[in-house]
């Protein structure tokens, strides 16, 4: 049987914009048919905060525009983010699969609800940045007008926030299940659409829920041997940025939480990862996480270069 490998897709994938996130696929899809080619069972899935952010404002603006027109909820926002992305990626990836001559790979996006629970703390402390960079001047006018929450994200400028509960079932498990192995199967973006249980019907959620911890449960359901988050650096570090930095190769369970307690890890960043690495890789002996640049995906899972986390 083949290896089962899930990567998730950081910022640096996509890009910010449409004209990025076009050029960006292009890159990000021949990491994802090197995997193909290394021999694996690919399952993609993907972050969305700047996208759902840029479609959730268009969509405000319209209903400021035009008071017919309901403003838009965030998880069908969600939804719109998964497809616009999805087919990007789907493009992309097709157009590397003919190109390095593999024609019989399908490839499909399974838009994705994911269940939360309506009672998760997380509904009463917005944690999660989404949109654009704002100044600090821009952030106070959003708060004032647009009845947004904004903090000021790691230095890089201000952010709106959102609440982000922790993912409690994928709706679409079984579907995906069905297509892992026979197609490379790009689901569960933007942690996916959060909704909650309303009697047998589902409803959306005012939530985005965090990518990567979507992915971990995923990658656990389907089984994988392998869960791959790639972001924008190639290991991750204790002490990052300071100048006793030091780069992690392999590290246990055990060693990782360690590092978390101690505060090794920025939260919003590189903590829901080591945290999602670490719930994938002790759920079953033999399962491996490994968190590196997205253009070292291959190096990675070849045991070359990233942080790998297991038991
Ligand atoms: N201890 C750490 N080791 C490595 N990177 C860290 C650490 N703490 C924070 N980071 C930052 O976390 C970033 C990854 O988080 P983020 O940008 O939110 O991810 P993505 O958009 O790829 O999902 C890295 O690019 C790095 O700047
Ligand atoms: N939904 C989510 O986690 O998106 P980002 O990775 O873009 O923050």
């Amino acid at each position: 049987m083949k290896k089962r490998a899930v990567i998730a897709l950081g910022g640096n994938a996509l890009g910010n914009t449409l004209p990025e996130q076009m050029i960006a696929v292009k890159g990000t899809s021949k990491v994802i048919v090197d995997l193909v080619e290394a021999g694996y069972d690919v399952v993609v899935t993907h972050g969305n905060g700047p996208q759902v952010g840029m479609i959730n404002n268009a969509m405000a603006a319209l209903s400021r525009e035009n008071p017919k027109q309901p403003n838009t909820p965030l998880s069908v926002c969600v939804a719109m983010s998964q497809a616009y992305i999805g087919y990007d990626l789907q493009n992309a990836i097709r157009e590397e699969l003919l190109n390095r001559n593999i024609k019989d790979l399908a490839v499909s996006t399974m838009v994705t609800q994911v269940r939360v629970d309506e009672e998760d703390p997380a509904f009463q402390h917005p944690t999660k940045p989404i949109g654009h960079f704002m100044t600090e001047e821009e952030a106070k006018y959003a708060e004032e007008h647009y009845d947004y929450k904004c903090v000021e994200d790691s230095g890089r400028g201000w952010r709106r926030v959102v609440a982000s509960p922790a993912p409690v079932e994928i709706v679409e498990l079984e579907a995906i299940k069905q297509l892992v192995g026979k197609q490379l199967v790009i689901c569960c973006g933007g942690g996916g659409i959060p909704v909650v249980h309303n009697g047998n019907h589902l409803s959306g959620a005012s939530a985005v829920i965090d990518k990567d911890w979507t992915s971990s449960l995923l990658a656990a359901e389907i089984d994988a041997d392998v869960f791959i988050i790639l972001t924008a650096v190639e290991k991750v570090a204790v002490n990052f940025g300071k100048p006793d930095q030091q780069w992690l190769d392999d590290i246990t369970v055990e060693e990782a939480r360690q590092y978390a307690a101690e505060g090794q890890f920025a939260a919003g960043s590189m903590l829901p990862k080591v945290d999602a690495a670490i719930k994938f890789a002790e759920s079953k002996k033999g399962r491996t996480a490994i968190i590196t640049l997205l253009e070292k995906a291959r190096e990675g899972i070849e045991g070359k270069t990233g942080t790998r986390i297991h038991l």
